[in-house]
């Protein structure tokens, strides 16, 4: 089955919820002209990394952002990858991915289980518990955030549960730009998967964000990657590829787990 990706490489206003709304609405406008099958956002897309902020701006159980995938998803019949939100919990403020189906339906959620204490997450932030794997069509996705892509053991759990394609949603800095490609081709290589991976464009007071989202392939193909700037990438994903990459090189079955 093929898809036909759209990552939102926005620009996030730090603190500033309504005109990331906004902004948002609007290229997510622009992405429908090209009939994506699945649309991504980029982390904390509402407030940007205004961390001291979040108990003014954190969404209570990421409602706002739940109303609006959902009609945003039944407006352009798409399915979303909602990037992540701040959303406020009883166990505190979590970094939330929402998804939603092309028929506007709650299809599954995943919050940051690993905090980046780099960016102050551990003092600002509760972390998830989730395991963040999703299904959209009948395939089997898995939901990741940013520094989770430096698990590479919480990665393979998704792929020992056949999931075909990772979705990543960051806000990377520039400064490491090289670990963000090198991480997230190793990915794809090692778990023989999709790899579609959407950061943000612009910068905040403390950090310039890196851009270069990636729509790599399971042979580690990079099959589309973003300039450094707000724009949309577009790629098509044939997930026929997994099995075929899974069938030439068996790693699955090649593994010895009881040794490791
Ligand atoms: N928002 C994040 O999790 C950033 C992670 C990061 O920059 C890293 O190097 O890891």
């Amino acid at each position: 089955m093929k898809f036909k990706i759209a990552c939102l490489q926005m620009d996030i206003a730090f603190g500033n919820p309504e005109k990331n709304y906004h902004a948002a609405s609007r290229m997510i406008d622009m992405a429908s002209s090209q009939k994506p099958d699945i649309v991504v956002l980029p982390e904390l897309w509402t407030t940007g990394y205004d961390l001291a902020n979040l108990d003014g701006t954190a969404d209570e159980g990421a409602q706002e952002a739940k109303v609006f995938f959902h009609e945003a998803a039944l407006k352009h019949q798409t399915h979303f990858i909602g990037g992540s939100v701040a959303n406020k919990t009883e166990a505190g403020i979590e970094n939330t991915m929402l998804i939603f189906d092309k028929e506007g339906e709650f299809a599954g959620k995943y919050s940051k289980l690993h905090l980046f204490r780099l960016m102050d997450e551990h003092l600002y932030l509760a972390a998830g518990k989730d395991k963040g794997l999703f299904s959209l069509d009948g395939h089997k996705f898995a939901g990741l955030i940013c520094y989770d892509i430096r698990f590479p053991e919480w990665v393979r759990a998704h792929a020992l549960q056949d999931v075909e394609a990772l979705f990543i949603v960051a806000e990377w800095p520039i400064q490491r730009l090289e670990h963000w490609r090198a991480l997230l081709i190793a990915r794809a290589i090692e778990n023989q998967c999709f790899v579609i991976a959407c950061n943000r464009a612009g910068a905040d007071p403390n950090n310039t964000f890196a851009g270069h989202s990636m729509v790599i392939g399971p042979w580690g193909d990079v099959i589309a990657e973003g300039g450094e700037g707000e724009e949309i990438l577009f790629a098509e994903i044939d997930l026929d590829q997994v099995k075929e990459a899974r069938s030439k090189i068996p790693i699955f079955t090649d593994r010895r787990p009881e040794l490791y």
